[in-house]
């Protein structure tokens, strides 16, 4: 299907709105007309000095018309302001429920610039779709009957006439600034676009480029895009007002050929002479439909540009697909997997490879191994971010491929080494893991969390905001309210990923007791660089290139003196 169909079926659901706009748009105009031609009419007629019950409809027809073309404006203005608002936000929503089952996987090699750019300005852009690209031609086309139905009461020859000139303002005139405009709106997409990623990774990474003392580079960057966008607006600034200038020379020839015409009509008396202003006026305000024509391919390139940006996200299959038919959620909690191997990338080497793992209900495992060596992918395929090509993960005896990624991912809470805090409260924070959580709940997390001491020196306790990404807080700080995030999920699984690196060694004891309270009955995977503390961990995996190179309890694999215990004696020295 074309991108020109698609975003017609996109816009469907609004059709009779739409078409209750374009229905008011042509009464406005027809009304505009009506009020000038009755008025000219009028106007002629009382120069000839008839008696005023002659001039009675005329008088009637002008109040009417005069009255009639201010409301049918508001109720078009409302009707087509409705209707694009509700399409922005069904847009947006659309987009965003597409985008969401791609997250991760199918994400990571999209700039975040650059996807908020289209959730906001490509989406912004496609209500011209609508607005200057389906409804003005469709006015355009009603009141063209219209004029025509007008002009052949008269002469055939006017209404040839008549409609020359309209499709030479209402088409040839379009296509020819479509010629000489091509590509103007692709371009202003492509740039847009440009700039908003390039502004949003500065913004992000705005410590960095101050430290490195790259301000005034980044700076020319911006400013050089910002050229680029400007240039191009100056572009199509130029080109609306040479297609104005020429929409009304246009008119204006339309008027005169029409009067030049009908003059020759009314001396021979074929046309009654008050009729002549009439015709005369019909032309002007009867242009005022194709008044926005000129620029509406240019404005179908830009929606088509806009729509092929957000198609290309929304037509991308997620890397997990739902289950046809689901089971239900298993009421155990064991976790095995069975020869499990996996490949980011179906050609290049295997990040896992062959792994046979069990965790017994309430179990503690350790997966610990050299960066690289696979634990981050283990999450992953656990989650369902990714699925895995070979083997098989069991949770409760059940396939996980079985179950429906979201109702999976309730069974799991993770605490990861950088959890996101969002730029609110710490209450706010909390509740993203359970909306409903009562202020016992909440105040009993925070306690076990070992947080209460924290939140009650703060000046608004809970309700303090915390700061972009929780800037505001010390790294064991983001932590707690990582682990009394978990808390409060209350969910059978936990897997901990690297949630205590980065942190000093007290407060790195300090978090580690509130994820003692955490693992609590809890089936807990525990991925880290770090070994200490391991000796509480029922089993650890050693993982090495994607293989499992180790397993066993720490005493154990201490006596084995392999990689393990290598690690083992490095961190030790480290320390020291
Ligand atoms: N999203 C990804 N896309 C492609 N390859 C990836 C992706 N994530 C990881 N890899 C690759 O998979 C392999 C295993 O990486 P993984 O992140 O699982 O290791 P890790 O043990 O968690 O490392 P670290 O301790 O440094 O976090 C690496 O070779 C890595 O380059």
């Amino acid at each position: 299907m074309s991108d020109f169909l698609r975003l017609v079926k996109l816009v469907s659901p609004y059709w009779q709105r739409m078409l209750w706009a374009v229905l008011l748009g042509f009464l406005t105009v027809g009304s505009n007309i009506g009020l000038l031609t009755t008025s000219a009419y009028l106007i002629s007629k009382a120069a000839l000095h008839p008696s005023v019950a002659e001039l009675m409809v005329a008088i009637v027809g002008v109040r009417f018309f005069g009255i009639a073309r201010a409301v049918f404006r508001y109720l078009e203005r409302y009707f087509s302001h409705d209707v694009t608002f509700r399409l922005l936000s069904q847009l947006r929503v659309w987009f965003y429920q597409a985008m969401e089952p791609l997250a991760p996987a199918r994400l990571q090699i999209q700039h975040s610039g650059d996807l908020l750019s289209r959730i906001v300005s490509d989406v912004e852009v496609l209500k011209n779709f609508y607005l200057r690209v389906l409804a003005p031609p469709l006015v355009a086309v009603l009141i063209l009957v219209l004029m025509i139905t007008f002009y052949s009461q008269f002469a055939v020859k006017l209404t040839y006439l008549y409609l020359f000139f309209f499709v030479v303002a209402g088409l040839i005139l379009p296509l020819g600034v479509r010629l000489r405009g091509r590509g103007l709106g692709r371009q202003m997409v492509a740039v847009r676009a440009q700039m908003n990623a390039r502004l949003v990774d500065s913004i992000q990474g705005m410590t960095e480029i101050i430290a490195y003392g790259q301000r005034q580079a980044i700076q020319e960057n911006v400013s050089q895009i910002s050229g680029k966008l400007i240039s191009l607006q100056g572009k199509t600034a130029v080109l609306s007002g040479l297609a104005n200038s020429l929409n009304g020379l246009t008119m204006h020839l339309a008027l005169w050929s029409i009067l030049v015409l009908s003059i020759p009509l009314v001396t021979t008396g074929e046309i009654k002479e008050v009729y002549l202003a009439v015709l005369a006026l019909g032309v002007l305000s009867s242009f005022e439909a194709v008044g926005n024509l000129p620029l509406t391919f240019h404005y179908l390139e830009e929606s088509l540009a806009a729509a092929k940006r957000l198609f290309s996200i929304t037509a991308t299959k997620p890397t997990v697909s739902n289950p046809m038919l689901p089971t239900s959620v298993p009421d155990s909690f064991d976790l095995h997997t069975k020869g499990l191997s996996f490949s980011y990338d179906r050609d290049k080497t295997y990040a896992l490879q062959n792994i046979n793992l069990a965790i017994p209900q309430g179990g503690r495992v350790a997966v610990v191994g050299p960066s690289g060596a696979g634990k981050s992918t283990l999450v992953n395929l656990l989650l369902r971010f990714w699925d895995y090509q070979q083997g098989s993960i069991y949770l409760g005896g059940r396939n996980i491929k079985e179950l429906q990624p979201e109702e999976l991912r309730q069974l799991i809470a993770v605490v990861a080494q950088r959890t996101h805090l969002f730029n609110t409260t710490i209450r706010e924070n909390l509740l993203l893991a359970k909306p409903t959580a009562t202020a016992e709940e909440l105040a009993d997390v925070v306690h076990r969390a070992r947080l209460d001491d924290f939140i009650q020196e703060l000046p608004n306790g809970d309700q303090t905001y915390i700061g972009e990404g929780g800037f505001k807080l010390s790294g064991g700080q983001r932590q707690r309210i990582a682990i009394a995030r978990a808390l409060l999920k209350d969910a059978p699984i936990l897997i901990l990923d690297e949630a205590t690196a980065g942190l000093d060694a007290v407060t790195e004891r300090e978090v580690m007791s509130a994820i003692d309270e955490l693992m609590q009955g809890r089936t807990c995977l525990m991925l880290t660089h770090r070994l200490t503390g391991l000796e509480r961990m029922d089993q650890i995996l050693v993982l090495d290139e994607g293989k499992l190179a180790e397993q066993g309890t720490h005493r154990e694999l201490l006596q084995r003196k392999g990689l393990y215990y290598r690690m083992w004696e490095l961190s030790r020295q480290i320390e020291q």
